[in-house]
């Protein structure tokens, strides 16, 4: 999916959610698990009950992983289920020598074929490019990240003033186009996203943080969006868990909902109608 493809979505849908299906055996309805493959289940009932709500889907690698060989196979079952509309983000934050991330690339986009990868860029140039010679796909660089341990190196300054991360942001852009290029910024970043969106005006960023980590979707809106909105903001653990019971899927499809719909009025305010 290119960039007016997923502008085209968010215009249709009135919505720039991305929800993250971080799925944990320990915290899906009980009931799932006499399914075969209740990671495939849960992730199914989850995607039909919230695809009208979300441009995206994050599957977060390391649940998957950590299911051994059959984690993968929920994994590729979820990606195929995914309808073809929504853009599709392996949450993998690889990143490693260039024959190694060439791989790794090989493993999430033509094996795979996620439309997009999560990236971590501190290894450099030669780790990231990799990546980028996948013609129609993406990476999503970790520019300013939503956790605690992210003031531990992002914000050291080097000797012409700028922050680890604004580095990151300006000598990145070097490497690949705003039709390939995004950044991760955390919405619990809200003070500093007006600052990083003058830093790369034309890019994508992924917004984590929202719900669970309390981030703020409306500072996150009013200082990032760009013309062509220029954000996905996705929320993993408060729609997937909404409730653990058998109501889950009307649960979140409802804590969806009142994303989007918070969303529809900031599209409409910041970007008009
Ligand atoms: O790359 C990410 O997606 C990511 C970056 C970041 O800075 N913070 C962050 O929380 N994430 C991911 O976003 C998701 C957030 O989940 P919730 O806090 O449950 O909404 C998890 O899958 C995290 O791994």
């Amino acid at each position: 999916m290119n960039r007016q493809q997923l502008f085209e979505q968010i215009r249709k849908k009135s919505s720039y959610l991305c929800v993250g299906l971080d799925t944990d055996l320990k915290k899906i309805p009980r009931h799932l698990l006499a399914e075969k493959d209740p990671v495939f289940e849960f992730n199914r009932q989850i995607i039909d009950a919230t695809h009208d709500f979300a441009v995206a889907y994050k599957p977060n690698i390391a649940f998957y992983e950590a299911l051994g060989p059959k984690g993968w196979e929920s994994l590729q079952k979820t990606l195929e289920y995914i309808p073809a509309d929504v853009f599709t983000i392996a949450d993998a934050k690889r990143g490693d020598i260039g024959n190694t991330s060439s791989l790794y690339a090989q493993a999430f986009f033509s094996q795979m074929r996620f439309d997009s990868i999560t990236v971590a860029p501190y290894m450099g140039e030669d780790s990231v490019k990799p990546f980028l010679e996948f013609a129609g796909k993406w990476v999503i660089l970790l520019a300013h990240t939503s956790n605690a341990g992210a003031s531990d190196f992002q914000l050291i300054e080097s000797a012409n003033g700028r922050k680890l991360y604004e580095e990151v942001l300006l000598r990145s852009q070097q490497w690949g186009s705003p039709d390939q290029l995004m950044y991760v910024v955390g919405a619990t970043q809200a003070d500093k996203i007006q600052g990083i969106r003058a830093l790369a005006p034309d890019h994508f960023f992924l917004v984590p943080g929202i719900g669970a980590q309390g981030g703020d979707l409306e500072a996150t809106s009013r200082y990032g969006m760009n013309k062509q909105c220029g954000l996905l903001v996705n929320s993993s653990r408060a729609i997937l868990y909404a409730s653990g019971d058998k109501d889950f899927t009307t649960r979140a499809r409802a804590e969806a909902q009142q994303v989007q719909q918070a969303m529809h009025h900031l599209l409409d305010s910041i970007l008009g109608k």
